[in-house]
């Protein structure tokens, strides 16, 4: 395998089951070393992907590959336990039956004992559970069960690993410690992942890139950067963090909407042309001001920041996040601006635009 083949690659692949489509045309290559997050809501078909990566399910269309090989197209079909992929899934618990050693052990038992028990050694090191060789797994903590699941998939050295919503059991404390944990074991290991989540703030913060995925589609595949701040669709705009959108016009590179100038938009030169905007709360300013059309509607404190819903004269509302100590009672009258530097996303019908549409 060369240095730039693909530690995986979906050409083209299609999943039904009766009359839904839960994986479309899905075209993805995942890059050696690479994490991958994959996000969507519920039935998108995320664990369908993961299920056609591991050879649980079967594509209808197109080819997976796996390190330069095919394990699935129209013609070859290679089974789970011959390709070279890691699992961490819920309903892959662990062998209630075997300790933490043999459990890590079960991936490798054609290595010789010695090898094996070097490999056990070092992967439990990896993920600091060395101490508990000997227990069963109800002997442990959810926390430290997660760990040893990952040691057991990393054992026999993949060249995936796919892991699905692998800290959902957690609660919010041990989970942040957990996948903190796991990524570190993944980047020690230069281990490729495909990493299922709900949580936007975990899929951003996790992935190198992160997929989102909708009605059996990939929207977009993008560093979390270009998802967040560059969305390739409405979907994906509302999806990832908070969203509003306001109609607005975009004349002589001007971007305009009812709250005023928004932005330049470079390029956009010699058009006259309605589009909308996307706006998150974190590029809102508000000023008091009693001469405003705009008003507070709500308040809701976060915690370090105190979240304002304004309604504009239109009766649009946008968000805005303020600091902790600012707080604008409902009823406050307020100008309404954009943050400067703001390059906000542009909007033609559910796409966002780069250029200005013909
Ligand atoms: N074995 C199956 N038979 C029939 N339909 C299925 C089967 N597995 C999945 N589906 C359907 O395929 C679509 C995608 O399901 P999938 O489990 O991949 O979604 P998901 O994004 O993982 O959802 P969730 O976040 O709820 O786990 C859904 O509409 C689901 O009902």
């Amino acid at each position: 395998m060369s240095a730039d083949t693909p530690a995986l690659r979906l050409d083209k692949v299609t999943k039904r089951y009766g009359a839904t489509t839960a994986a479309r045309d899905l075209v993805l290559d995942v890059a050696p070393g690479e994490l991958l997050t994959l996000i969507g809501p519920s039935g998108c078909g995320k664990s369908t992907t993961l299920r056609l990566v591991a050879g649980l399910d079967r594509p209808d269309e197109g080819c997976v590959s796996i390190a330069g090989e095919t394990v699935a197209d129209g013609r070859r079909w290679q089974p789970p336990e011959k390709r070279r992929v890691g699992l961490v899934f819920q309903e892959h618990a662990l062998f209630p039956h075997l300790t933490v050693a043999r459990n890590v052990a079960f991936g490798i038992d054609r290595l010789p004992r010695g090898e094996q028990r070097a490999r056990v050694g070092e992967m439990l090191d990896l993920v600091r559970l060395g101490h508990l060789a000997k227990r069963y797994p109800h002997e442990l903590s959810g926390g430290e069960q997660q760990r040893v699941a990952l040691a057991r998939a990393l054992a026999p050295r993949p060249a995936v690993v796919l892991l699905d919503e692998p800290f959902s059991s957690l609660d919010e404390t041990l989970r942040a410690q957990v996948r903190a944990e796991t990524v570190g074991a993944l980047r020690e290991t230069g281990t490729t992942a495909l990493f299922v989540t709900h949580d936007q703030t975990e899929a951003l913060s996790t992935g190198d890139r992160v997929v989102v995925m909708r009605d059996g589609v990939i929207e977009q595949a993008d560093t979390p950067q270009a998802v967040f701040e560059s969305p390739a669709t409405r979907f994906v705009a509302s999806f990832m963090g908070d969203a509003d959108f306001l109609p607005a016009h975009v004349h002589d590179a001007l971007l305009t909407s009812e709250i005023g100038v928004v932005s330049t938009v470079p390029g956009w030169g010699n058009v006259d042309v309605d589009v909308e905007v996307v706006l998150r709360p974190h590029e809102v300013a508000l000023a008091p001001d009693p001469d405003a059309r705009a008003e507070v509607v709500a308040v809701e404190y976060h915690g370090a920041f105190v979240l304002h819903t304004v309604r504009l004269a239109s009766g649009s509302t946008l968000r805005s996040w303020q600091t902790h100590a600012v707080r604008y009672p409902a009823g406050t009258r307020v100008a309404v601006s954009v943050v400067p530097g703001i390059r906000p996303t542009l909007l033609v019908g559910d796409h966002a635009v780069s250029e200005p549409p013909r």
